[in-house]
């Protein structure tokens, strides 16, 4: 699989604030890029790099195949950006800001019309199309960003912060839509604050700290990558807790809450070899997983949210 954007080294600072630190990755094509980080940790500006929007002080990439300085214009062909509905004009209608794209990308008016039609459909938005999108609710705005995004036809789409602030429903709307552009082909760098949504969406995900990737994989390995998976088991009795405790090594027992937490070291087959090593006569009353989630993932590996002092 080729890669849509390869990023080698991009710094960029803004006076004495270095914004990107040397940043490199890969995200390949037809995928979800997911790029976690706090507020501050250069985001914003990794996306402006890699959309042409500004140049980086030294560093290089390659979008959909062009170099970033090198060939901006063939660059931003490929792309669509999207994003607080900066785009979105509240004097026109649904319809006629989608006309505008495809006016802005020369397409003639009987294909923009036809493009236009299919989208208002395919988002939802056909019985809105006549009304201005400040008479829209939240999910249909974005709705509208990413169909006016879609009139360029773009292999590879930046997508800012896609649910923040909608509902759940609106959310799950607006996966689904996500995962359907990947199915036919496109490449979505997202950036997100909802890890869940990584989680559910990403193939790859990076998180970005002061300027600098400091964990890259995929959410299963970034997963692996954070102790704290562990079991819990619950007896009914002080001494069962206590033999329990004996056998297992490494273990905490709290004896208010006849709970005794066991870390695990490794996947498949983990919880059985814990119970196996529990002598039979002892009863196991509940047994509950903790796996790390991404949220796990964001706070082993960001300072920022280091700093904070969470604990968790
Ligand atoms: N135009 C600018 N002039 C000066 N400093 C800037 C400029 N743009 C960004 N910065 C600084 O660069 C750093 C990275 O900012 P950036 O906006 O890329 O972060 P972000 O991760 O997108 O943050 P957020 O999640 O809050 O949007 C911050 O310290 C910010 O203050």
């Amino acid at each position: 699989m080729t890669d849509a954007i390869v990023a080698t080294g991009l710094r960029k600072t803004f006076g004495k604030t270095v914004a990107l630190d040397g940043v490199s990755f890969a995200a390949p094509r037809g995928t979800v890029f997911a790029l976690l980080g706090p507020n501050g940790s250069g985001k914003t500006t990794l996306v402006q790099l890699l959309s042409t929007l500004r140049l980086p002080d030294s560093g290089s990439a390659r979008v959909l195949g062009h170099d970033l300085r090198a060939a901006p214009a063939e660059v931003r062909a490929g792309i669509g950006v999207t994003g607080q509905f900066a785009a979105v004009d509240s004097m026109l209608t649904g319809e006629e800001n989608l006309l505008l794209m495809a006016k802005l990308g020369h397409l003639s008016r009987t294909e923009g019309r036809a493009r236009a039609r299919r989208l208002l459909q395919r988002f939802d938005l056909a019985d809105a199309a006549a009304r201005p999108p400040s008479a829209y609710s939240g999910g249909m705005r974005r709705r509208l960003d990413i169909a006016m995004t879609l009139m360029g036809d773009p292999a590879l789409i930046f997508l800012d912060e896609p649910t923040t602030g909608l509902d759940p429903r609106s959310r799950q709307t607006m996966w689904q839509i996500v995962r359907e552009l990947v199915a036919e082909g496109v490449t979505v760098f997202l950036t997100t604050q909802y890890l869940q949504e990584a989680d559910e969406l990403a193939e790859r995900v990076a998180v970005l700290d002061h300027g600098r990737i400091v964990a890259a994989g995929t959410p299963a390995e970034l997963k692996q990558r954070v102790p704290g998976a562990h079991l819990t088991l619950r007896f009914a009795t002080p001494a069962d807790l206590r033999t329990a405790a004996l056998a297992l090594a490494g273990s905490t027992s709290d004896e208010d809450a006849l709970t005794l937490r066991v870390p695990m070291t490794d996947g498949g087959g983990a919880i059985k070899r814990v119970l196996d090593r529990i002598p039979d006569r002892v009863d196991v009353e509940d047994v509950t997983v903790h796996t790390p989630d991404l949220d796990d993932v964001f706070f082993a590996f960001t300072t920022t949210a280091a700093d904070l002092g969470r604990t968790r």
